[in-house]
């Protein structure tokens, strides 16, 4: 059984009655690509900063790289890269001095490397933090991040203010890291396009709940549209199945979007006599809208059709 990045156990955290996370139970295999996605406020960020131990749980259990994140000697901490959604760089510093910080604070620095990735990323050592554009100070913290060696790499949003040329570049750092030192990584985005290129797990969080997690593998299997015509309307035996998570229809032509059960659902389509049908796969953004969509019918929201 492969060894854990990252173990969860009912994980849930109460700021002051609201509660950003609700027994979050997750695991990630050593050497995954794991992708954190959900809508505005479904408790990412709380997330990470407690599997960092900058939030302490309310309740719950976190274990990182099979240690604890609170135990004393600091020694998980040393192991992890972790680049926040605002990066917290000194403002008052030149990048040089930043980095020399860093390379005190961590046990691992690798100067070596720390060099190569401000060539690359273009990042001048005299220049003060304070003068540095947005996507350059992303820039910077991805490279202090991976200048620690790390065992675990944290990205919060990571792709946010930075232009495509850049984005690209960063993202494909990340598979080099990957590739090379077989890191495990946690990447929290709403750039699902991007998740997709990298990605080998993807988890969806909403109201501070995990409602499912799958590899990318399986989902490229399972999350597909089943298109069909039916002259006389869709059946409600199929409508009503529960593995459908959104209909539409074009006149006498259904486009069914299903999660997981895609046979069943096939099965049960053609078993209605359709006078056409076709499969079509589905990207992971519009599975990740419409599954979410679903998770909010269930809680009596109002669906988005
Ligand atoms: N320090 C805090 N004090 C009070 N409430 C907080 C605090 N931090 C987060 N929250 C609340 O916890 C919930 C989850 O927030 P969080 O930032 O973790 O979500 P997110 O999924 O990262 O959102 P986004 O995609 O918008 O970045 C929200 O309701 C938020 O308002």
């Amino acid at each position: 059984m492969s060894r854990l990045a990252i173990e969860t156990q009912g994980l849930t955290k109460i700021f002051d009655g609201v509660t950003a996370l609700d027994g979050v139970d997750l695991t990630v295999p050593e050497g995954a690509v794991f992708g954190l996605v959900g809508p505005n406020g479904a408790g990412k960020t709380t997330l990470i900063r407690t599997l960092m131990g900058i939030l302490r749980p309310t309740a719950g259990t976190v274990r990182i790289l099979g240690r604890d994140c609170f135990e004393g000697s600091g020694e998980v901490r040393q192991q992890v890269g972790y680049v926040p959604d605002e990066p917290v760089l000194y403002p008052s510093f030149r990048v040089e001095e930043m980095l020399q910080l860093c390379s005190r604070l961590y046990r691992h620095w690798d100067w070596k490397r720390c060099e190569e990735l401000l060539e690359r990323f273009q990042l001048p050592r005299n220049r003060w933090i304070l003068s540095l554009s947005k996507g350059m100070k992303t820039r910077l913290a991805l490279a202090i991040a991976l200048s620690v060696r790390p065992r675990l790499l944290i990205l919060d949003e990571p792709a946010g203010g930075l232009d495509p040329v850049v984005k690209h570049q960063m993202l494909g750092l990340v598979l080099e890291e990957v590739a090379e030192h077989g890191t495990t990584v946690l990447i929290s985005t709403h750039q699902l396009e991007d998740l997709e290129r990298i990605a080998d797990h993807v988890a969806v969080m909403k109201k501070g709940r995990c409602l499912l997690t799958r590899t990318v593998e399986d989902l490229r299997k399972e999350a597909r549209k089943i298109q069909a015509v039916f002259p006389e309307g869709l059946p409600e035996a199929v409508r009503r199945m529960p593995e459908i998570l959104h209909v539409e229809s074009q006149g006498r032509v259904y486009t069914l979007t299903v999660g997981n059960g895609f046979d069943t659902v096939l099965e049960a389509v053609k078993a209605h006599r359709p006078v056409y049908v076709e499969t079509v796969s589905l990207g992971l953004e519009e599975w990740f809208i419409r599954t979410v969509e679903k998770e909010g019918m269930k809680d009596g929201a109002v669906s988005a059709e």
